[in-house]
């Protein structure tokens, strides 16, 4: 991964352990927001995103490519790769158990993604410095052992439960309100 200095963790900055009262290892990680692009089963042309952890500090998901995902004929569109990785670096707010957003990410395109692939998604934090958190992912083609197409890294930053309700819909966001001081 070619990141940048912004998005490499400053020294001392550790990589989280699996916090307690945090998914167990195994479990699923439901969507942030029904209606979310990514990960919302209430939004029909997203990318229906379902994650889980196998250990509690990594994120997995699959994302199968479909039609309505083409930017050349026939092939995966680049801006959608980029949001399946912010995606499933997103869902790492329930591991860290703290409301993030996307500050910076970086995407390397290594191999073309062929619409019909299934594209094995990984995302794990390498650090946490004050509200920064450093995030890598990468998506594999049709196994979690496959070849690498995307890679990511990224900066996410901490806020407070009011940017949702004071930038975004204060309405959707109270009736699906989170309390990331207990399990999703
Ligand atoms: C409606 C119902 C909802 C229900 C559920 C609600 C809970 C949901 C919870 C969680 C959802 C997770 C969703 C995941 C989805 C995928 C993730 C996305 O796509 S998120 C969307 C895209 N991102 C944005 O829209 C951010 C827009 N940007 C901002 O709002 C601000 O710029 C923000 C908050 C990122 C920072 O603003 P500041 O005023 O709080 O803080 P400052 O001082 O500017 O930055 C803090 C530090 O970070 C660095 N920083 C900020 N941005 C940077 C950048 N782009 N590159 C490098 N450094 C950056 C700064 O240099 C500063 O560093 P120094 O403390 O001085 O060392």
């Amino acid at each position: 991964m070619t990141r940048s200095a912004l998005t490499t963790p400053p020294p001392g900055a550790a990589p989280p352990e699996p916090l307690p009262g945090g998914p167990a290892p195994g479990s699923p990680l439901g969507p942030h927001y029904s209606h979310c692009f990514g990960c919302g089963p209430k939004q029909p042309t997203g990318l229906n995103l379902t994650a889980s952890t196998p250990d509690g500090v990594t994120v997995t998901a699959e994302f199968v490519v479909g039609g309505v995902h083409q930017g050349a004929p026939g092939l995966a569109h680049g801006g959608v790769l980029a949001t399946a990785m912010d995606e499933v670096i997103g869902m790492s707010i329930w591991l860290l158990r703290r409301p993030y957003v996307t500050g910076r990410l970086e995407t390397d395109y290594l191999r073309p993604v062929s619409v019909g692939t299934t594209l094995h998604l990984r995302a794990w934090c390498t650090g946490v410095s004050g509200r920064k958190a450093y995030l890598e992912a990468e998506g594999r083609i049709g196994a979690p052992d496959g070849p690498v197409a995307v890679r990511a890294a990224a900066l996410f930053i901490e806020v407070g439960m009011e940017h949702f309700a004071e930038h975004g819909d204060a309405d959707a966001f109270l009736a699906e309100h989170h309390d990331y001081e207990v399990n999703p």
